[in-house]
């Protein structure tokens, strides 16, 4: 896949520090790619910038974590223009889901990559916005929440786990009814994720088996509680890639979520608090370049 022309968008206050701009112009120096950049700004955000980008370039690559991933994403879901992932934040979820390399010069190899494809990812859509990833309530949602900015600048991805043993522990379970597709079930859970992606941006573990970001289907997937046997049949069943029934595992095209008081969420890197969340998917929404063989 060869490109003429690449606009950059650049978060300078994302996860990496190192110096972007020169990487850039290192890896594309002789490549005959004609390059230009826009940096986001705490009220100017990569979405913004991606939208007026619609139609003035071939190709977006953002550099950041998921969160301006997810902006570019919902931007440009549906126009035709295609994006590219240069990993610039701490997780990077999105890059691995897609076998983008963590490494920024080698993420930037793939642009100038003959070999390199646009792959067509499905997009999600919560209350009516747009999200990439994943739609998290209860200890999923708690762990990402509390990994605070100071904790994950010093120890990186470790600050999900360090507050992810603090939140188990405190879970309680919650009762919720949910409308899979049009069938209703009464279940009570210490954790429900509503996932178009796998990764969970810690090595190559998937969630659970069978989940793919570009077959049309969202994945439901429920804990019921935090009892040390059923955390260690979830965690060996996401090791293994087997079921287990510690696990609830529904695939669908529509879900829709009600508890009985307001509960805190979160939709790919947005905290959110609702009685209901209706999840449903939007296949095929966005293309974004994936490098040789992993299409
Ligand atoms: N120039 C800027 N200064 C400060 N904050 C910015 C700037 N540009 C964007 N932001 C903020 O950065 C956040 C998005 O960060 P992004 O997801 O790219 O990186 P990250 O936080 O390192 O990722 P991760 O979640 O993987 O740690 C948004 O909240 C956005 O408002």
């Amino acid at each position: 896949m060869k490109f003429k022309h690449i606009h950059f968008i650049v978060n300078p206050a994302s996860g990496k520090e190192e110096p972007v701009l020169s990487y850039i112009n290192k890896v594309l120096d002789d490549s005959g790619i004609n390059w230009e950049l826009s940096i986001t700004k705490k009220h100017i955000s990569a979405a913004d910038i991606a939208r007026k980008l619609i139609g003035k370039t071939e190709l977006i690559a953002v550099y950041g974590g998921d969160g301006c991933v997810t902006e570019v994403a919902s931007a440009l879901q549906g126009s035709g223009t295609p994006m590219a992932i240069i990993p610039g934040g701490t997780a990077n979820v999105m890059a691995k889901e897609l076998g983008i390399p963590q490494e920024t010069l080698l993420a930037l190899e793939v642009l100038k990559s003959n070999g390199a494809m646009l792959k067509l990812v499905d997009m999600g859509l919560m209350n009516g916005k747009p999200f990439l990833l994943r739609v998290n309530l209860g200890i999923m949602a708690d762990m990402v929440l509390q990994a605070d900015r100071e904790l994950k600048d010093e120890i990186g991805q470790l600050a999900y786990g360090i507050t992810a043993l603090k939140t188990i522990n405190n879970a309680e379970p919650v009762k919720y009814r949910l409308e899979i597709d049009g069938e209703v079930f009464e279940e009570q859970a210490v954790s429900i994720t509503v996932t178009n992606s796998g990764n969970m941006g810690i090595g190559d573990f998937a969630l659970q088996p069978g989940i793919s970001i570009t077959d049309g289907l969202l994945d439901v997937i429920l804990l019921r509680d935090n009892s040390f046997m059923s955390l260690m049949k979830a965690a060996g069943s996401a090791l293994l890639q087997n079921k287990t029934d510690a696990v609830q595992h529904w695939q669908c095209k529509k879900v829709a979520i009600d508890s009985l008081t307001e509960q805190k969420f979160i939709c790919d890197d947005f905290e959110q608090q609702a009685k209901r969340i209706e999840i449903e998917v939007i296949p095929a929404s966005i293309n974004i370049l994936v490098p040789p063989d992993k299409n």
